[in-house]
This record gives C-alpha cells, sequence and structure tokens, in this order.
C-alpha cells in the first residue's frame, strides 16, 4: 500500500513539473501581450471548478491549489526577469492589496506581511522594494502604528494613493444579525463602522485582527468578520450586509507608498517629523516658517516622545516641497527633524523604473 502512495507522489510530483513547463509557457505569451502574471479572476474560477468537483476538504483543496498557481506565478516572474517586489498587509484581499493591484496591476510579485512594522522594516533592510502602508483614513484618522514607525526607522515616503473603503459584514453561513456572537476585523474597519455595530451588533464581541482579509482565519459558524466586497468573494464568505462604514461615499483610505532612502526630493507635499523645546511659542515657531512662505499645511499629529510624560514628537504635512533654505531655518527652530518623504500623488505604480 505504502508502495503506491510512493508512486502516486512521483506522479503527482511530474504533474506539477508539467504544470509548471506550461505556466512558463504561458508567461511567455503574457509577455508579448503585455498582460498581467497574477490573474485572480482566472484562479478563482479554476478553483470553483476544481471544489465543484471533489468532496474533499473544500478549505484545504483550495490551499493545495493556491500554492500550486502560487508556485506557477513565481516560475512565471522568474522566467520574465522580474525581480522587484512589494509589501503591503495580508492576506490576500485586504484593503493594502487591493490599492496594490490598482497601482500596480499584479505585474510584480507582492509580499504579505502580517503587520506593517514587517512592512516597513523590509522596506528598510531592503528585502522588498517597496511597501504600501496606510497612513489615514478619513473617518478614523491616523494609522498611528504606521506613523509610529516611520519616525523609528529609515525608509523614504515617494507617493501616495487613495482608496475608497467600502465594508461588508460577511460570515461563512446565512446568519440573522441578531445570531451573531463574534465581530472580527481589523480595529480600522471596526472604528470605521462603529454606527453601524452599535445599532445593530451591540450584544457581539468585537475581536481584532491584524487585517480585515486575516478575519477570514478566524471565522465560525457563529461568527461574522468586516472586510472589502472583494475578500468576501476571494474566500467565498456570504455577504450579510453592504457598505456598514459610517461615511456612506466618502470613507477614503490614504496610502504612502515607502521605499529604501534615497535623499531624492521631488513632489508637491512634504511628511516630515520634529520636536521643539518645551517653551511658549516654539510650535508657533516651526509654523510661522510654513505661514511665511505661504505653504500650506495638509496635516498636523503629534505623538508621545517616549521620554518623559508630556513630550512630544510632532509630524506635519505641507503642500510644498521643502528647499534648503526652508530646512534652514527649522533647524534653527527645532530640536531635532526628520524628513521622511517629498512625493506626489500617484495613479500608478512605474515599478520597471
Ligand atoms: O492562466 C494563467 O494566466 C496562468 O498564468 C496560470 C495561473 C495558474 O497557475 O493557474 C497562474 C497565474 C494566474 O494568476 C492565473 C493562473
Amino acid at each position: 500500500m505504502r508502495h503506491k502512495i510512493r508512486l502516486i507522489d512521483f506522479i503527482l510530483l511530474r504533474f506539477i513539473e508539467e504544470r509548471m513547463k506550461v505556466a512558463r509557457d504561458v508567461a511567455k505569451e503574457k509577455k508579448k501581450t503585455d498582460s498581467p502574471i497574477d490573474i485572480r479572476d482566472i484562479e478563482e474560477q479554476k478553483i470553483k471548478e476544481i471544489l465543484d468537483r471533489t468532496d474533499l476538504n473544500p478549505v484545504r483543496m483550495r490551499r493545495i491549489f493556491e500554492e500550486i498557481m502560487k508556485l506557477a506565478k513565481e516560475e512565471e516572474y522568474r522566467l520574465l526577469g522580474i525581480s522587484k517586489t512589494v509589501a503591503v498587509l495580508g492576506p490576500m484581499g485586504s484593503f493594502s492589496d487591493e490599492m496594490a493591484m490598482k497601482l500596480i496591476g499584479s505585474r510584480i510579485p507582492l509580499k504579505y506581511c502580517s503587520t506593517t512594522d514587517e512592512i516597513i522594516e523590509m522596506v528598510e533592510k531592503g528585502e522588498v522594494d517597496y511597501g504600501i502602508v496606510p497612513i489615514e483614513n478619513s473617518t478614523y484618522g491616523t494609522v498611528i502604528p504606521v506613523l509610529d514607525a516611520l519616525l523609528n526607522h529609515e525608509v523614504e515616503v515617494f507617493g501616495e494613493a487613495k482608496l475608497e473603503i467600502h465594508h461588508c459584514l460577511v460570515s461563512k453561513k446565512k446568519l440573522d444579525l441578531k445570531e451573531i456572537k463574534r465581530i472580527y476585523s481589523h480595529p480600522q474597519a471596526i472604528s470605521q463602522s462603529l454606527g453601524f455595530i452599535n445599532t445593530y451588533l451591540s450584544h457581539a464581541e468585537i475581536r481584532y485582527t491584524s487585517s480585515t482579509s486575516d478575519a477570514v482565519n478566524l471565522l465560525d459558524d457563529e461568527s461574522a468578520a468586516i472586510m472589502s466586497e472583494n475578500a468576501a468573494r476571494m474566500y467565498g464568505l456570504l455577504i450579510l450586509r453592504r457598505s456598514i462604514q459610517d461615511l456612506k461615499e466618502k470613507n477614503i483610505t490614504r496610502f504612502y507608498i515607502i521605499r529604501r532612502k534615497t535623499g531624492k526630493m521631488e513632489g508637491r507635499y512634504t511628511s516630515l517629523f520634529f520636536g521643539v523645546q518645551d517653551r511658549p511659542g516654539s510650535l508657533k515657531a516651526v509654523l510661522d516658517i510654513f505661514a511665511n512662505r505661504g505653504i500650506n499645511l495638509r496635516k498636523l499629529e503629534s505623538r508621545p516622545a517616549r521620554t518623559f510624560l508630556g513630550d512630544y514628537v510632532f509630524f506635519v504635512e505641507v503642500e510644498a516641497p521643502l528647499k534648503e533654505e526652508d530646512i534652514r531655518d527649522l533647524e534653527k527652530v527645532t530640536a531635532f527633524y526628520k524628513i521622511i518623504g517629498v512625493f506626489d500623488e500617484v495613479e500608478e505604480l512605474d515599478v520597471f523604473k
């Protein structure tokens, strides 16, 4: 019997190798027609067809075939000599993933990380070429962990992009809202949907996840998750309610696109951190530099300096690329400053540059 299984394993191996050969041929065609490597709709369609043809555990079968397709994509990227990678918050189906798809169109591989800290560290170490991290949302404001990590790591913001966010309440099986015992999602998604949660789900326990799509790994028959419609479709979940976020149309998340430090200062906006002496007027002196030059402030935040209670580090985004003379003046009125990027809003990321 064991011998038979061994033999089948070898046959499986040969079939997988054969499949990779075909994938490499497909990649050559894709190059000719400038088509993307990663085509999620095709993958999803195929997985559905496969699951329809078997009684084996659908979750495990999905994983097996997703892994095979992942391997195929790696082979395709390798064949085309595409070595750049972009890190985003995963797993697949997160809003960061959606943003990356919009910016890059799945032409280079994405590395799915479990925290934004991990993304920023990977970029800093040069383990990936780019990172995409959310910086603020129009309902819930600044993504604090990202802001703090940008202060503590050496990376550079070189672009920003915006994504309209619609949240869905999803589950594995049909549930009445009152039957839902737990809600899983990322703190940002929960906070953006508090109106709905307080009205219809106040009886349910809230459990935070590291991303909206990560909730899929925790769902059971008594719980629901908040994630995108895209993610729900990707993981075959049922959509109980659509567009549950408090701001129906203007729930927008802004993302920073980051890379390792290059020192290039090109673009319409500048982001920087600074600290000031603890005395009257010291913050005003910094803001006056911008005001006197007619530079508009886009964003202002304060974060604990983590020295003593009441010590702060400030973060500003201004609508101008700072010039040498601006920086010289800043030096005079700040205890320290750190420019984290001069950038533009982008619709597309040219990853082949
Ligand atoms: O059909 C393709 O375009 C392929 O490259 C094959 C394949 C797969 O392995 O099944 C790989 C990548 C795409 O995302 C979709 C499917």
